[in-house]
């Protein structure tokens, strides 16, 4: 049976001025996660919020929180992120020397364990790590910036990652370049867990429910 589809705005392309309003807006738009991007300067060329700035929204939903590190060496700031409220915690396969204790460390905190793959990560980095795992993140585009274009190559990525966790309880997210345009070549090769930043949180809050509607029903339309 399809696994359910989920669909993630990427705050990283909310307005910071008004955060807490923003992840208020998603909410009510529709948001099945709120996707949650911390960036370090140095596994990625950019920098964003830790700790501090996810407990404080937090209040503000009863949504997920799906939170993408890009920081490395990662281990040691996993427990400030859980207990900043986090339930799906995701590292990158390149953050540390030694993934699989990672991935025993977040479920030990009582989190959801996921995986990211750089695009020019090999699907089979993971194989070994399959027992310790409840999602892996497809990056489609290369990971720092909101607002990139999806890369095309990818497509053959989601379907050898869906092959790979056959029989097994783990989703299949992307992130990079998600529109009403890609959101079915993705669904149709394997993905479940839709993330969206800029095709989100585009125009006003008036049109985020409208953005993400979008996305789900082209979506959809392919599955059906
Ligand atoms: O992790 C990242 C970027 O590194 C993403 O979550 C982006 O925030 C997605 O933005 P769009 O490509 O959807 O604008
Ligand atoms: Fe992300």
């Amino acid at each position: 049976m399809a696994r359910p589809l989920h669909i993630a705005p990427s705050i990283l392309s909310a307005d910071f001025a008004r955060l807490g309003e923003e992840v208020r807006a998603i909410d009510e738009a529709g948001a099945d996660w709120i996707h949650i991007d911390v960036m370090d300067g140095h596994f990625v060329p950019n920098l964003t919020f830790g700790p501090p700035v996810m407990a404080a929204i937090r209040p503000v939903t009863r949504k997920i929180f799906d939170v993408h590190l890009m920081i490395a060496p990662v281990d040691r700031y996993l427990e400030a992120f859980a207990k900043a409220g986090a339930d799906i915690i995701t590292v990158h396969a390149e953050a540390g020397p030694h993934l699989d204790r990672s991935l025993q460390t977040i479920r030990a905190l009582g989190k959801k364990a996921g995986v990211a793959l750089n695009p020019s990560t090999p699907v089979a980095h993971i194989k070994h790590v399959l027992d310790r795992l409840d999602l892996i993140l497809v990056m489609t585009v290369n990971p720092g910036f909101g607002g990139q274009s999806f890369i095309p190559a990818m497509i053959e990525k989601i379907r050898e990652t869906r092959d790979l966790v056959q029989g097994r309880d783990i989703d299949i997210e992307v992130d990079g370049g998600i529109t009403a345009e890609t959101a079915p070549l993705v669904v149709k090769a394997g993905a479940n867990a839709l993330v969206a930043g800029s095709a989100v949180f585009k125009g006003d809050a008036k049109a985020y429910g409208r953005n993400i509607s979008a996305i789900r029903t082209s979506a959809v339309s392919i599955a059906a």
